[in-house]
């Protein structure tokens, strides 16, 4: 089973999210699109890290596959026009959209959202719904002659579907040729091809060839997005294209290629500023009078002509309250409360700013009763903006922070507003919207006021939020306060692993963190919204802890507190059988649910008289010897049989002696070195393949797209090379695995 943690929705979250904030596109039956959803799949968002989206420099071979392959557009999209007025349905252009993702990590759906909303601009008369690949049963989703089906899928796992689209998967696999006669589609992939080549966007390049196979009506050209790349800007491109081709009657603008020139996959040029997009002479934007204008400006204000004009009533005394679990219409997911903080500290004194975190929480509730959870279960954490980031965005806004915002008056039912009503501005800044997060093409595009950007190295690669955009010297004005919330990220909580067990800790929850925080290429600091907020709750009198396993003595509590709920992962769990031998594999922060499972392990040896435990692997992955926590754990895991062998590497520091000494043990199944732990795992590849062999249940718990990518084509090798196996048989026992719930990952993005 995968799991994509931190920075996620699951499905009860997206449903809330969604329910919460009825988008314009969520029509009838979809109003609350995830509402009939029984399967359990993880959502996450994208990252804010230095590492994740768009970092990849830009290829010499895609530059030149792109120059080499622009000739071959023009000719492509002339045909994709032919395709398009020769549709099944004669006017493809005047179908309702449904627009189907399937996604694990939650961008697919983001994805879904920003199509919805760019139709709204260029099609408002088409009804436009969205819905998860696991909404309905896989054979009502397409609708022939009665929908334009845009398919949006990433690839998960060794090339499988993501969770939500498997069982559409599993029946568009088992349809048979014309099924699909009459069914009008266009698909875009989302996958990584550097991490994954051999299998990079096998699903939407699968998808988009099954449907076609079926005899269904190929619209607009397969698109492919590389995360591994810039899979935003992709996207973008591709998302133009296709408007340009369906809505706007295009086919003489300069549509590019890139990729594959055997397979059909389009980029368009720089698409046109969104209507609304506006400077200061800008016609859709007026200053009129109105109530909750800042000081100074005779009472009038920015309003957009685009979005209703938000009602603001003066504010009763409390201005920004610590959480928003007092509203009427519930702004968390059920069981969502403060949850306070027991301590916060650093878990090593010399890992500097960056190193690993623990924040431990109490699930006591006021009058006695506690939240439960399981060993192995998550902690959705509801962040909250800092402080100099809202001060930022109010700055240029002319509107006063204290105003309570209402939804418009005769407000569009279209268009509602995405945010809850009744709450301060200060409020909404701090609570809703994600300041910290990546603004789509569209909106930097409004934001800056120019249809040309160059949305990888503008916006992308160094990370530019909301707030920079707003500062920046070609958007020299104010804002409309409307224009501004309405295309602003929503607030996403984050999933953390609970770092303890729950037979140990059963009225606290453990979470390790290391703060997001780094400088981009224009020399500004860039943090993660959520470690930044965790860490910034440290309490001044927080001792380090250095090596907590060992820690009797009291700590100091800071007055603080978490908005969280504990989120259930009963796929994620230790082997009922006590004999079933284990392999942990940790990276990192991913160390979090490993040492609730050793945790977990030392508790129940001691319980049950030492009745040993089957084998149990542990690989262990830091960056340098002081990065590395818990250490003592390990050490009595090993010395009472909860673990049987043990590997730690770091990436660095390796000659500061700390590494040889760390279990304090000469035992050859214990020991240390530098590296990566993939390499680790590749020295003890026969091992772990008979490991595999005897019904082994393995558990990868780090970063998704180098360690989790890393350790999985380890474990894809070894299998190649001891088991005999071709790189599909390889696959498939693999899969095998992981279907059975022995392969288990928990993943962050
Ligand atoms: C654990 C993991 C496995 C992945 N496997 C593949 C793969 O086999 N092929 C591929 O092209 N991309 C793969 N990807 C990349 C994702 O498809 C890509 O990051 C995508 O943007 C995720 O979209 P989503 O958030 O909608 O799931 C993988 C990503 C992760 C984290």
């Amino acid at each position: 089973m995968m799991m994509y943690l931190r920075g996620g929705i699951r499905p009860a979250a997206a449903r809330m999210l969604l329910h919460r904030r009825p988008l314009s596109f969520l029509c009838s039956r979809a109003a609350s699109p995830l509402a009939t959803s029984s399967s359990s799949f993880s959502l996450s968002t994208r990252p804010t890290t230095a590492s994740s989206a768009c970092t990849g420099t830009i290829r010499s071979s895609s530059r030149i596959r792109q120059l080499a392959l622009q000739i071959v557009v023009g000719q492509r999209q002339r045909r994709l026009f032919s395709t398009i007025s020769n549709n099944s349905s004669g006017s493809v252009k005047e179908l309702p959209v449904k627009i189907l993702y399937g996604t694990q990590g939650g961008t697919a759906q983001l994805f879904a959202m920003q199509l919805a909303e760019a139709l709204e601009e260029v099609a408002p008369d088409i009804e436009v719904t969205i819905e998860g690949l696991h909404e309905n049963s896989p054979d009502s989703v397409l609708q022939p002659g009665q929908a334009l089906h845009v398919l949006l899928s990433s690839t998960a796992g060794v090339g499988e579907p993501p969770d939500n689209a498997r069982d559409f998967w599993k029946w568009l696999s088992s349809q048979e040729s014309d099924n699909l006669k009459g069914v009008d589609f266009c698909v875009f992939g989302l996958g990584n091809q550097k991490a994954h080549p051999n299998h990079y966007n096998v699903i939407g390049k699968g998808l988009d060839k099954k449907l076609h196979k079926l005899g269904a009506n190929r619209v607009f050209a397969l698109g492919l997005g590389d995360d591994g790349d810039c899979l935003e800007d992709d996207y973008d491109t591709w998302m133009e294209s296709f408007l340009q081709a369906v809505y706007k009657g295009g086919g003489d603008s300069e549509e590019k290629v890139k990729g594959d020139a055997s397979a059909n996959e389009t980029t368009a040029t720089q698409p046109p500023a969104p209507a609304s997009s506006v400077v200061v002479e800008d016609p859709t934007v007026t200053m009129q009078a109105c109530t909750g204008a800042k000081e100074g400006n005779g009472g009038k204000r920015l309003i957009s002509a685009k979005h209703g004009r938000l009602r603001l009533a003066p504010s009763g005394t409390d201005v920004s309250r610590d959480d928003l679990l007092h509203l009427d219409a519930p702004f968390y997911i059920p069981n969502t409360t403060r949850m306070p903080v027991v301590s916060n500290r650093p878990l090593n004194p010399n890992a500097g700013e960056n190193g690993l975190y623990e924040m431990r929480v109490s699930l006591e509730r006021d009058w006695g009763n506690t939240f439960q959870y399981e060993t192995g279960d998550h902690l959705m954490v509801y962040p909250q903006n800092s402080q100099a980031m809202i001060e930022g965005v109010l700055e240029r806004l002319d509107v006063d922070p204290h105003v309570v915002i209402q939804a418009p008056e005769n407000e569009d039912p279209k268009k509602p507003y995405p945010h809850p009503t009744g709450i301060t501005l200060t409020e909404t800044l701090r609570h809703c919207v994600d300041l910290c997060a990546l603004p789509s093409p569209n909106v930097a595009r409004l934001l800056l006021g120019r249809s040309q950007i160059d949305y990888k190295h503008e916006i992308a690669m160094p990370r530019r939020n909301i707030l920079d955009l707003m500062a920046d010297e070609s958007a020299p004005r104010k804002f409309a306060l409307e224009e501004i919330l309405y295309n602003m990220v929503p607030m996403k909580p984050r999933y953390y692993s609970i770092a303890s067990s729950s037979l140990v800790h059963p009225e606290q929850v453990y979470l390790v963190y290391r703060p997001v925080q780094f400088t981009n290429n224009r020399g500004q600091l860039r943090m993660g919204v959520c470690t930044s907020f965790l860490k910034n709750m440290m309490g001044k009198h927080d001792a380090i802890l250095d090596d907590e396993y060992n820690l009797g003595g009291a700590v100091t509590p800071p007055s603080s507190h978490l908005v969280a709920a504990v989120n259930s992962n009963p796929s994620f769990r230790l082997p009922s059988e006590r004999q079933t031998p284990v392999l942990f594999v940790a990276g990192g922060c991913g160390v979090a649910p490993i040492r609730a499972f050793l945790e977990e392990r030392i508790h129940l040896a001691s319980e049950n008289n030492h009745r040993p435990f089957g084998e149990g692997y542990l690989f262990l992955g830091f960056r340098s010897p002081g990065d590395a926590p818990y250490k003592s754990m390990v050490q009595l895991a090993f010395q009472i049989g909860a673990i049987s062998n043990v590997h730690i590497t770091y990436n660095s520091g390796c000659g500061e002696g700390l590494n040889a000494q760390l279990l304090g043990n000469s035992d050859v199944r214990a020991h240390t070195s530098c590296g990566l732990v993939s390499d680790a795992i590749g020295e003890h590849s026969e091992q772990l393949y008979s490991f595999f062999e005897r019904g082994g249940h393995t558990f990868i718990c780090g970063g998704a797209r180098l360690f989790g990518v890393a350790i999985e084509n380890q474990v894809h090798q070894l299998l190649q090379n001891h088991g005999d196996l071709s790189e599909s048989a390889a696959t498939e026992y693999l899969q095998g695995m992981l279907a059975d719930g022995r392969f288990n990952e928990d993943l962050s993005d």
